[in-house]
């Protein structure tokens, strides 16, 4: 069973798809830095998939995450990576300050394709919080400030964060339908 390349330049995407998937599927990630379109979070999963899969000349899996506000109709959603960077966690809790909504969905978008040219298949998974002031050690994006039943990711396990997380809900599709089709890893 070949490993299946995972590129992703986040390392820690990595740790937590090994830790979800790792039993069943041998993964070998490639930091590179794929460019990132705008649009919605299936096109730009999939745009960067067809990317990847023509550098790596073969099978390959990659993943957008998107962090959406509902007070904000979604936004920062796939662009929450330049929120963060500029604004933190801090200037994150205050975009939401003028709104009493505090609502979030975590959203993790895998996109696999068998090789260049061919279609990728799209598998996303969304989790429920809310934003809160950061709570729990800053170690993996905006963890610290989003809250799902009373614990922030960063306070929570990772078990815990690994059987429940919107990765892992996009992961499981992706493992049904790898078990479901003849595709050989
Ligand atoms: O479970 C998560 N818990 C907390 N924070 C998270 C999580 N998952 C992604 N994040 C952060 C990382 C980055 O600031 C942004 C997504 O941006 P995104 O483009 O998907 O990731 P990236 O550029 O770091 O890696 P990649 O090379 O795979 O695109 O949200
Ligand atoms: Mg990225």
């Amino acid at each position: 069973m070949a490993p299946l390349t995972f590129v992703t330049g986040n390392p820690n995407k990595v740790i937590e798809v090994n830790a979800i998937i790792g039993n069943a599927i041998s993964i070998q990630p490639l930091a590179l830095d794929i460019p990132e379109i705008q649009g919605t979070l299936t096109e730009i999963a999939s745009d960067k998939c067809r990317r990847a899969a023509h550098i790596i000349n073969g099978p390959v899996l990659v993943e957008d995450s998107a962090l959406e506000f509902r007070a904000m109709k979604g936004l920062p959603g796939p662009y929450i990576k330049y929120f963060l960077e500029s604004l933190g966690n801090d200037g994150l809790n205050k975009l939401l300050d003028p709104y009493e909504d505090k609502h979030a969905e975590a959203v993790c978008t895998f996109a696999f394709s068998s090789g260049p040219d061919m279609d990728p298949l799209v598998f996303q998974g969304r989790l429920e919080g809310k934003i809160v002031p950061a709570r729990g050690p800053p170690i993996f994006g905006w963890e610290p400030i989003f809250e799902h039943n009373g614990e922030t990711l960063a306070e929570m396990e990772h078990n815990k964060k690994n059987k429940l997380s919107h990765r892992y809900k996009a992961l499981v599709k992706f493992q049904e339908w790898l078990s479901q089709t003849k595709f050989a890893l």
